[in-house]
């Protein structure tokens, strides 16, 4: 197969390829861009092998970074771009089923295909649009196919991260995974305790952002995968409830992954932090996700107040109403956002007053009771019954004082 028309992003690569054949070497276009491209997808980033050894690499180009020498990587840095360019190479010494501590270079492109994880991330793309298929991953690509190269144990014992990747390309690509590659994950799937937790968690972010969810997730249960992940063992069936998300309204970030994920689980907000550790997210992912279920929770009792509205703020918001909308809830969506589109303020830099204006007025003195006094005056302000106008809160504050002075 020919690719007639490159993507751009070849294009500009293109003088790489070249300037290494120039010189005698074999060079390719490899990985998802290849795969991306046949499927008319977006590209994002383009990786290259060659038969050159790294130090042949370096001595090609002016500018070069050393990234993963020890693997074989040597950054190009050209125009302004940047590309890794890795050279062919087999992987031995797997023990601990995570990615290899040695890697062996050779010269042979078929050496460095047959180690690839599945047959449509195996092709290679010559300079001129030539694609090399030595595993029938273009018949797979089109048939959506996920087949692992080879035989699927060999490829999972090399790194057992290969069957997260496996439902979240199922899920990102809509692909249904092959009999024996699903049969070898079923097998495998206790090697992924073995995997660094944020591996994992890249995989099934991907998953649950991809466009056929539903299937990933399927093939994720089915497969007894979730078994080996952070605080999901034995949760199939709260888990099961994601079969059931609506298939025409996608997630859009990773807080509303795991929005949806500690809603579905039905965790407290303190039980979704310490759930969100384990899983080692960042620490402001766990503050939003707090957040959304805090909101989730009055939503369900029927007690959320302007207060609340303002203090989830609208990115907060916004994430719980699309995952309602996952999750084919029957809440007015429209009346929680008209409701906060309605606060008088949405931030506290908005209130009129601030802890200067309350110490300059001369009503109190630096102290504790300055947070309480501007926590008073944002609340009225809140429920309309104090209007942000600084005069008028002043004037409130003094009140406030008069009625509570200070112990
Ligand atoms: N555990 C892995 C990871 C990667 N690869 C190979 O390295 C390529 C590039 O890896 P990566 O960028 O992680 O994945 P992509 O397939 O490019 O997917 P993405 O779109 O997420 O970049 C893959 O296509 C595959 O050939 C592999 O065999 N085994
Ligand atoms: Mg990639």
């Amino acid at each position: 197969m020919q690719i007639k028309e490159l993507p751009k992003e070849f294009i500009t690569a293109r003088p790489i390829l070249q300037t290494i054949e120039k010189a005698g070497y074999e060079a390719y276009f490899v990985g998802g861009s290849v795969r991306d491209t046949i499927l008319n997808d977006h590209i994002h980033d383009v990786d290259i092998a060659t038969s050159a050894y790294p130090s042949e690499v370096k001595d090609l180009f002016k500018k070069t970074i050393n990234t993963g020498i020890k693997h074989g990587t040597v950054m190009i840095l050209d125009h302004q771009q940047k590309y890794e360019v890795t050279t062919f190479r087999t992987e031995s010494g797997y023990q601990d089923f995570r990615r290899p501590d040695k890697v062996t270079f050779v010269r042979s492109l078929e050496e460095d295909l047959k180690r690839r994880d599945f047959t449509v991330n195996a092709l290679a793309l010559k300079e001129d649009g030539t694609i090399v298929d030595l595993f029938s991953g273009l018949q797979d690509l089109e048939k959506h196919i996920l087949r692992a190269v080879g035989i699927p144990d060999e490829r999972f014992h090399e790194d057992a991260l290969r069957m997260m990747r496996a439902v979240r390309f199922a899920s990102k690509l809509d692909f249904v995974i092959e009999d024996k590659t699903e049969a070898a994950i079923k097998h495998n799937a206790p090697l992924l305790k073995k995997i660094a937790v944020e591996r994992i968690l890249v995989e099934f972010e991907k998953m649950m952002l991809g466009q056929a969810v539903i299937q990933g997730v399927k093939y994720f249960l089915d497969t007894g995968l979730y078994n080996y992940c952070p605080q999901f063992e034995g949760k199939q069936a709260p888990l099961s409830k994601l079969l059931e998300l609506n298939p025409n309204n996608r997630l859009t970030s990773e807080s509303q992954v795991w929005l949806l994920i500690c809603h579905t689980l039905e965790l407290s907000p303190e039980q979704s932090r310490s759930f969100l550790r384990a899983w080692k997210t960042s620490n402001e992912l766990i503050n939003e996700v707090e957040s959304g279920i805090r909101l989730f929770d009055a939503i369900a009792k029927n007690t959320v107040s302007e207060k609340l509205l303002f203090r989830t703020g609208r990115n907060v918001l916004e994430d719980t109403i699309n995952v309602l909308f996952a999750i084919n809830s029957k809440i007015d969506t429209q009346m929680l956002l008209s409701r906060y589109e309605h606060l008088p303020i949405k931030s506290t830099h908005e209130l009129d007053v601030n802890g200067h204006d309350l110490l300059t007025a001369g009503i109190i003195t630096p102290g504790p009771q300055m947070g309480i006094i501007l926590n008073y005056l944002l609340e009225g302000v809140l429920v309309g019954q104090f209007k942000n106008n600084q005069s008028e809160l002043l004037l409130e504050a003094r009140k406030y004082t008069s009625k509570n002075p200070e112990s």
